[in-house]
């Protein structure tokens, strides 16, 4: 198990280049069970999730070759396999088994997903989705049960607009029978890079973007290429840290229509931001004004840059208001960064924070993945050696983010933890 360690307090410059998102590749990956000949997928980042993935598709019967940021995946000898425990426990999206396998085989077993602890987080509208498609779904001791004797299209309103209630729902219908309209979709930018897999596999698809999606059924899907989009999370938060520590940082491999609700929030703040077609130009900020920002769905701000977004906010000054309208417990960041100096009082899905203050280094825990960024973000930042446990869930989404960080002249690196250090992170 390692740790990161940082020498913050000094600027960075010079050009970062963003990887694929994990947020499609998680789905994409998935997807790949429909076809029935093998399917490529170029640009995946390097991150646990992804070889997660593979590891699940192997374990159903796939043949997968993944090497310099290319998977291929021959699903011809797939087999709808159970998958109760084990690695679907290590990740949020192995829920898109459940829709793949259920729109391929007709039937999965698998256990209630991981992913990052926000506060509950449950897949009623996965369930509410399967069963209008014709499914029966049981849980059975934390594994979720779905058969069905043939899937049909229906008509489905989402109660809550979800993302991956829309993409799991969207990888069943697309091998049912007839049409399927979901209402009230998620419209972030993931799903039509899906939807754009699914269409060159052969599927009906129309209106991925929009709050109403509407699939017509075919019987078999074939395989393709596809190149992923770019990781609009990684992106936002590389702005955030050119904003918080920066002294000239070009990011590389950006779609800026993805950011922006970002970009107009870091411009309010007098940040200045130069946005070109797949590049976004940040140079250094020196007078940054206090903000309030309210997390939504997509295109408002994301939840997953709320917590780096924090980090920033304790340099700039006056009182900043974060507020988190998608999750209930979204800042167990904000203790760990009060252990580095920072002057932020939650009240309720608010959290109030304080500025100017100089961050100083200290010992962190990141408890999730972007919990991880905001100390990432914050390290930088602060007087002295920040050191950072947890890295296993900064490693679920960043790609190479020691090298990528260095090479813009952070002094980041990783350390393996002695063994009295793991039993004590194991015991807090
Ligand atoms: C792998 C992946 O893509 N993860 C992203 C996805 O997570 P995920 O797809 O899990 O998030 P959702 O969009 O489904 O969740 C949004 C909200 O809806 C609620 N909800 C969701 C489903 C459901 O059946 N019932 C229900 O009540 C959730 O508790 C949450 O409050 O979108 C989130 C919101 O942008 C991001 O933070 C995650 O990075
Ligand atoms: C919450 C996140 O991931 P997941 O849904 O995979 O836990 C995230 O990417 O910030």
């Amino acid at each position: 198990m390692d740790k990161l360690k940082i020498a913050g307090g000094y600027p960075l410059q010079g050009t970062i280049r963003v990887s694929g998102a994990k947020n499609s590749a998680v789905a994409l990956i998935p997807a790949t069970i429909l076809a029935d000949s093998p399917v490529t997928i170029e640009g995946l980042p390097d991150i646990s999730d992804v070889s997660i993935l593979k590891d699940l598709l192997e374990e159903i019967g796939g043949k997968v070759s993944f090497g310099g940021e290319e998977m291929i995946v021959d699903p011809s000898s797939m087999i709808s396999m159970p998958l109760p425990n084990g690695n679907v426990k290590k990740l949020r999206a192995s829920y898109y088994l459940m829709g793949a396998m259920l729109g391929r085989f007709k039937k999965a077993v698998i256990g209630l997903p991981g992913g990052c602890y926000l506060g509950p987080r449950p897949i009623d509208q996965h369930i509410k989705g399967f069963e209008a498609l014709g499914a029966r779904v049981t849980n059975e001791q934390g594994a979720i049960y779905l058969r069905a004797d043939e899937l049909r299209g229906a008509r489905i309103y989402l109660d809550v607009v979800s993302v991956g209630a829309t993409i799991n729902i969207m990888l069943a219908a697309v091998r049912a029978k007839g049409r399927t309209i979901i209402e009230n979709a998620a419209k972030e930018p993931e799903i039509i890079d899906v939807a754009t897999l699914l269409t060159n596999m052969g599927a009906k698809i129309k209106g991925a973007g929009t709050d109403v999606i509407r699939i017509e059924g075919v019987d078999y899907l074939s395989g393709c290429r596809h190149t992923i989009i770019p990781d609009r999370i990684e992106a936002g938060t590389f702005m955030i840290m050119a904003a918080a520590v920066g002294d000239g940082i070009l990011i590389d491999n950006v779609i800026p229509q993805h950011l922006e609700s970002l970009i107009a929030k870091l411009r309010e703040m007098g940040v200045n931001i130069e946005t070109r077609d797949d590049q976004v130009y940040i140079p250094r900020s020196d007078y940054l004004k206090a903000v309030d920002v309210k997390t939504l769905v997509y295109p408002g701000f994301a939840t997953d840059l709320q917590q780096p977004f924090t980090s920033l906010l304790t340099k700039v000054t006056g009182a900043s208001v974060v507020t988190d309208t998608i999750y209930s417990a979204r800042f167990k960041h904000i203790d760990e960064l009060r252990r580095m100096n920072a002057s932020i009082k939650v009240e309720g899905r608010s959290a109030i924070v304080n500025g100017p203050v100089r961050l100083q280094g200290a010992k962190v825990k990141a408890s999730d993945l972007r919990a991880g960024a905001a100390l990432i973000v914050a390290g930088l930042m602060a007087e002295g050696v920040t050191e950072i446990t947890g890295v296993e869930h900064i490693d679920r989404g960043y790609s190479q983010i020691v090298d990528k960080l260095s090479d813009l002249g952070a002094t980041i690196w990783r350390e393996e933890m002695s063994e009295e250090e793991v039993r004590q992170l194991k015991n807090t």
